[in-house]
């Protein structure tokens, strides 16, 4: 049973070297970002509240959508789902296994072989390493990556190092996978390849938490979605009725630019 249930989640980040001039000019509130304010003690600091008391509970069978303008947030919050930033303030109880498709090179050494970054991500990601080595052979023929699997990362390509990473992400299957819309560079036959893949492996998934700016993708995976504005979830609801109201507020779909691998 996967479950993820967070309560009154709090993440700001200082900034030492941020101007106070302008953060005394209260009339000035950028459109985008999360809150910007002055550090406390009134030195020169200042703190970007990234999420402010989020509350979230999600099941078994759950598909969510994050829906937000740029620095809304979301990107935080799969961060935070995916043990890679702590709270300042609040609870995050996760159950089962959780895989990030976002920051997907984490976990992997310039100076290792591709065979042993296979290993060090699985790791990473939790898997045994019993389970990596029975998954070995299939993830090298993913990559296409040949004898180049042999020689360190740091001579590989972005676009090399974004297969390798992909290909270990997408072997074992977790309770919950994290997705973030534009994962890497890749050519469009690795695209095609790899949204296949993502196919295969987001159906034996119990619980999906999707960050995008295309309508059509989170139309089609998520029947729930929850709109986020300023590091606050401002509504929650049927997918339709969050993207109605992102259109009536924005006055425009969320559609940005670039190329996702994760097809509708
Ligand atoms: N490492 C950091 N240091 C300082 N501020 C940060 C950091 N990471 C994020 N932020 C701030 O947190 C806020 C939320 O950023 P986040 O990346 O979560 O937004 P987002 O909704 O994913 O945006 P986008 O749609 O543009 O990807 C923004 O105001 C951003 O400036």
């Amino acid at each position: 049973m996967a479950s993820i249930e967070l309560t009154d989640v709090s993440v700001s980040f200082p900034v030492y070297s941020a101007s106070t001039r302008s953060l005394k000019n209260r009339l000035m509130q950028s459109a985008t970002g999360g809150q910007i304010r002055a550090d406390a003690g009134g030195n020169r600091i200042s703190v970007v509240e990234a999420l402010q008391n989020i509350n979230l509970s999600l099941r078994d069978g759950e598909r969510v959508g994050l829906i937000g303008h740029n620095g809304a947030g979301k990107t935080t919050l799969l961060r935070v789902l995916g043990g890679i930033y702590e709270p300042n303030c609040g609870r995050v109880a996760l159950q089962g296994s959780t895989v990030p498709l976002f920051d997907i090179s984490l976990g992997m050494d310039q100076e290792s072989t591709g065979y042993e970054n296979i290993m060090l991500r699985g790791l990473f990601l939790g898997l045994t390493r019993r389970q990596i080595r029975a998954q070995m052979d299939e993830i090298a023929e993913f990559t296409e990556l040949g004898d180049f699997l042999n020689l360190p990362i740091r001579t590989y390509s972005a676009g090399m190092q974004m297969r390798l990473a992909f290909a270990i992400s997408t072997s074992v299957a977790p309770d919950i996978l994290l997705l973030d819309e534009g994962i890497g560079t890749s050519d469009a036959a690795f695209l095609q390849k790899a949204g296949e893949r993502l196919q295969r492996f987001t159906e034996q998934v119990s619980i999906i938490v999707l960050s995008s700016h295309d309508d059509e993708l989170i139309s089609s995976m998520c029947e729930k979605s929850v709109l986020m504005e300023h590091g606050q979830i401002i509504a929650a609801g049927p997918t339709e009725d969050i993207l109605s109201e992102y259109r009536a507020k924005y006055g425009l779909s969320c559609i940005a630019s670039g190329r996702s691998i994760i097809t509708p």
